[in-house]
């Protein structure tokens, strides 16, 4: 099902001495099931908040969004790992009736011999391996990444991109991901720029035509 997402208005609240800002104004975007759509554009312009309206976890906007599908995986751009539990124990609670698979999910990520280590003992790069693993491992129909390949080198950003593809391919989650590097957007079928104050579509493009026509 196509997703909708019409963003009449959203603004951010006074923060921090910061006076109201209107982030979007007529923003409308439509996904088609199974697209990978990146979101490209400066810093501080609303991508991560374009995320969290679609995820359902700001819904202080005036417009909507249809066409969902649960279950959603979501990756922030901190890990949000939940600190009192081992990188395995915080895989299982993606997979409540097969926690066995998180051993895998380990390996896959890299990270095998460090299912018992807590948050805090990891390198953040590490820690955002096991919140990507944890995105995918819940089999998502829409996929959220929001800079999934930041803070890796280049060997460990390639592995990850790899794995996410090969997921993706396989599964076909509607997905929208954040980068700032054409790069790491090679999965993707589409490429949205944001730009502007208040945030809009500056650029919508295919990336790969014959990928998009699949
Ligand atoms: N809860 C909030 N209340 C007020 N302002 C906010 C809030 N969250 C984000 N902002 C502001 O909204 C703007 C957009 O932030 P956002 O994190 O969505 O940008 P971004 O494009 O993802 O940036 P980056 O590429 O640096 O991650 C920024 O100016 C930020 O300070």
């Amino acid at each position: 099902m196509t997703i909708r997402i019409m963003i009449d208005r959203k603004i951010h609240p006074a923060r921090g001495g910061a006076p109201p800002r209107v982030l979007f104004d007529n923003l409308t975007l439509e996904l088609a099931d199974g697209e990978v759509c990146a979101i490209v554009g400066p810093s501080g312009i609303g991508k991560s908040s374009l995320l969290q309206i679609v995820a359902g976890l700001d819904t202080d906007f005036e417009g909507s969004i249809t066409g969902l599908r649960q279950p959603v995986g979501y990756l922030f751009q901190t890990p949000r790992l939940l600190p009192w539990r081992t990188a395995r124990r915080n895989l299982e609670l993606a997979l409540p009736d097969q926690p066995a698979k998180a051993g895998d999910w380990l390996r896959q990520i890299g990270l095998a011999g460090s299912e018992d280590v807590y948050p805090h003992q990891l390198s953040l790069g590490m820690a955002r391996r096991v919140a990507l693993a944890r995105a995918l491992a819940v089999e998502p129909k829409l996929l959220l990444l929001d800079e999934p390949f930041a803070s890796l080198d280049d060997d460990t950003s390639r592995e990850m991109q790899d794995l996410v593809a090969s997921h993706v391919r396989r599964l076909r989650p509607t997905t929208l991901l954040v980068t700032h590097h054409w790069h790491e957007a090679a999965l993707a079928h589409r490429a949205i720029t944001l730009g502007g104050s208040p945030a809009r579509i500056v650029e919508d493009r295919p990336l790969h035509e014959a990928r998009a026509a699949e």
